[in-house]
């Protein structure tokens, strides 16, 4: 007989724990297992106390109906690989194979539904639609575990009604990660570095407004240096930028100076004239930050600017890093990227790396997961927690 946190006695029944599988795909092949990996410490340990688990989770954006581009399949079956014990795949999320395949489970095996997107009752802002798909999502469980960290941030009904409908508990995962983030905004160790980068600018722009009271140097970098320029009075070519919040920023760089932070930006720029794709080669040329090209776009920062941002995150204490300094996918726009995780690999403190897409960066520029203090699986998630945002995932277990 076993039993997990916060659930008591779980053998026989059955658990539904939500996990962020959301992982890049290139077609029907994962590109980096990394959230897959990080949800296996639950279910294994679930599975061991004898529950028959059964897991839901989301893949993508689809448009609350089945799409197969969006099929969670391919991850069922890495799953299964990682646990080394057989998964059973159900084709749907609430009909008639979720029944059948949550029925069919023996005591310690585990389930995964099919993408919990695929269901217009998922993400809809209607309480009543979302609570109906909850309501169904709850009848194939006796309990709920939250696990999903990633999506903790999403008042979705696997997230947020399910845990109203089931008696239920927060995940290792969940646990894990908040602690790390409360050291971050409770009692970081100084000098504290905060690194931002990657393209969700506006996402993004928010946590700043936080940071500038707690952080003591914030390097900008990726997509989020032309609008950051722009405020400062340069032109910057195709580069993205978030036209509407340059007065943000001109409002963060003066807040920023006032109050003693630091706001680094890049002295130099890699640039092209074309966004990389498909067989088209790169031609990038590396120009000064004040002077960008007006038929060119900024794909990452140049070296100078590598060179002062890893200078910069010498001797720090406590560094968080959310987003890459380019497009770090192409490898002729990977040096900004490649400069700041090394760095953060030679930091003696905590080194907290954020984000689905700068977690597979550092994975798979080829740094080894040991080099980083944590690897957060939650990109919105870290942040809205590091802007002080209540967590709806979070928010309603304590309920
Ligand atoms: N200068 C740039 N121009 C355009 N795109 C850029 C630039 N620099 C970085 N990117 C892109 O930003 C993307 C990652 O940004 P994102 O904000 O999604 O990061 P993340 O927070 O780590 O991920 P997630 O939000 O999925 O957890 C990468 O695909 C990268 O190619
Ligand atoms: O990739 C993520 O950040 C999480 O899986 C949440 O996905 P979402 O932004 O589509 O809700």
């Amino acid at each position: 007989m076993g039993s997990y946190p916060g659930l008591g006695e779980i053998a026989g029944r059955r658990v539904l724990v939500r996990s962020d599988l959301n992982v890049p795909l290139d077609g029907s092949t994962i590109t980096d297992d990394g959230r897959i990996r990080a949800s296996v410490p639950t279910i294994r340990a679930l599975a061991q106390a004898g529950a028959r688990v059964v897991v839901t989770a989301h893949l993508g954006r689809p448009k609350g109906a089945p799409d197969p581009a969006y099929s969670l399949g391919p991850v069922a079956q890495r799953l299964g690989e990682l646990l080394e014990a057989p998964v059973a795949f159900a084709t749907d999320t609430v009909g008639d194979s979720a029944r059948s395949t949550v029925e069919g489970l023996a005591d310690g095996q585990v389930a995964v539904l099919e993408n919990v997107r695929f269901n217009a009752g998922e993400t809809s802002k209607d309480d009543a639609e979302r609570g109906a798909f909850a309501d169904e999502l709850a009848a194939l469980a006796d309990a709920f575990v939250s696990d999903g960290f990633g999506v903790v941030h999403r008042k979705q009904a696997s997230v947020y009604d399910v845990a109203q409908r089931l008696p239920h508990a927060m995940g290792a995962l969940v646990a894990a990660e908040i602690e790390v983030l409360r050291r971050l905004t409770e009692t970081p160790e100084r000098p504290y570095v905060v690194v931002l980068g990657g393209s969700k600018v506006s996402d993004k722009l928010g946590v700043i407004d936080n940071l500038l009271g707690k952080a003591d140097k914030l390097l900008i970098g990726g997509g989020m240096v032309f609008t950051f320029l722009k405020a400062q009075g340069h032109e910057v070519g195709r580069s993205l930028l978030e036209e509407d919040q340059v007065p943000t920023c001109v409002e963060y760089l003066r807040r920023a100076a006032e109050s003693g932070v630091e706001i680094l930006l890049p002295s130099d720029i890699v640039v092209d004239t074309e966004f990389p794709s498909g067989d088209a080669r790169p031609d990038p040329i590396v120009v000064p930050a004040s002077n960008i090209p007006a038929s060119s776009l900024g794909l990452d920062i140049g070296p100078d600017s590598a060179a002062a941002f890893a200078g910069a995150l010498e001797g720090a204490r406590t560094v968080f890093w959310n987003g890459p300094m380019g497009v770090f996918e192409v490898p002729e726009f990977a040096g900004g990227t490649r400069a700041v995780a090394e760095a953060l690999t030679k930091i003696d403190g905590l080194s907290v790396v954020g984000g689905g897409d700068s977690a597979a960066a550092v994975r798979t520029l080829g740094f080894e997961e040991s080099a980083f203090g944590h690897i957060s699986t939650g990109g919105g998630a870290s942040l809205e927690y590091l802007e002080g945002k209540e967590l709806p995932g979070v928010k309603v277990l304590e309920d």
